[in-house]
């Protein structure tokens, strides 16, 4: 059997009263990309730190291509690293950069050469080996910076909010080739985000965490659909998650709703978006956000809107939301 890319085996971590990573246990299978995700401050970074050695667990064990690194300095853990700021040398070409990870792991210089290039073309960067990192724009700059990471030949890559530098527009584009990459690659990939939309673009697994602590774990798609809590719902970009008694809450899931049939409610809000209008109807379950097209709006008759919510696509769940 291969083993695992990472294995964590109840991991902790504080920072003097501060609990930043609380029992943490979570596998990477090899060739699988999961996503940790989570609100800033929830303990994500920390996790990261401490798999590539830069950060000692108070408790725990961590397990890298079926090998206990715990106590390993960084430099022998074998892990590929990608950080917010790509860090790359600006003295040095895209392909210097590149062939400085093999290097650094003590191939040959033909040889480092060789794994470079492969993973300059994996990238789809082999044209610009020769140019400055300095003279690249930011996403050619955050490719050449997975290539130094998979050009190590590591087991495991870590990635920590890999396209956080970048406008919108490129992000939403790389995630596909990050997808993509992903897929061809034979190591495991844990990836830090804080962002629900990377983490599900990119990753097959997704693990939700909040305060220090794993609260879901599961196929990216199954965790969107069926969040375990109300925090969960609400963190992963549910509009309708509504209060109910007895400490429960529902989740509508917008396309539960069906527009055009059924009784109209009252509309009590209305917002103009980039991609239509948003609005808020009063419904009995509770006042539901919508977004709708431009031809859905068309149905807003007299401030009122006809819908009927499918009551076998609600879901009931604990609401362990802090109050405000
Ligand atoms: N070196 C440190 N010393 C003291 N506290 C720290 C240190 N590093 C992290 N923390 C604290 O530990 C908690 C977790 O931090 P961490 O950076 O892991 O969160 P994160 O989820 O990665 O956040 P972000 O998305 O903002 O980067 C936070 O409360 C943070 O303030």
């Amino acid at each position: 059997m291969i083993p695992a890319a990472l294995a964590l085996h109840h991991l902790s971590k504080h920072f003097g009263p501060t609990v930043a990573v609380d029992d943490v246990s979570l596998n990477v299978g090899a060739g699988e990309t999961v996503a940790l995700l989570g609100p800033s401050g929830c303990g994500k970074s920390t996790v990261l730190r401490c798999v590539a050695g830069l950060e000692r667990p108070d408790a725990g064990r961590i397990c890298i291509g079926g090998r206990d690194v715990t106590t390993l300095p960084p430099e022998a853990r074998h892990v590929g690293l990608v950080f917010q700021d790509y860090a790359l040398f600006p003295h040095l070409s895209v392909l210097g950069n590149v062939v400085y990870g093999p290097r650094m792991r003590g191939a040959g210089r033909a040889e480092a050469q060789r794994r470079a290039r492969e993973a300059l073309a994996l990238v789809g960067l082999e044209p610009l080996a020769g140019r400055r990192t300095t003279e690249l724009s930011g996403g050619q700059a955050q490719r050449v910076a997975l290539a130094r990471a998979v050009a190590t030949g590591a087991p495991l890559l870590l990635l920590d909010e890999p396209l956080s530098n970048l406008d919108e527009q490129l992000r939403a584009r790389l995630r596909g080739d990050l997808r993509e990459l992903f897929a061809r690659l034979r190591a495991g990939v844990l990836l830090v985000t804080h962002d629900q939309r990377e983490a599900l673009a990119v990753a097959s697994r997704v693990a939700v965490m909040r305060a220090g602590r794993l609260v879901q774990v599961g196929a990216a798609q199954e965790v969107f659909a069926r969040p375990a809590t109300a925090w969960v719902a609400a963190f992963l970009g549910h509009a309708n998650v509504l209060p109910g008694p007895d400490g429960l809450a529902r989740l509508i899931p917008e396309d539960a709703v069906r527009l055009g049939v059924g009784d109209a409610f009252a509309v009590t809000a209305r917002q103009t978006t980039d991609t239509g209008t948003e609005v808020t109807v009063a419904h009995p379950l509770g006042p539901l956000t919508l977004h709708l097209s431009a031809r859905e709006a068309e149905d807003i008759h007299a401030q009122t809107l006809r819908l009927t919510v499918d009551p076998a696509r609600v879901l009931t769940l604990p609401d362990d939301r802090e109050r405000p």
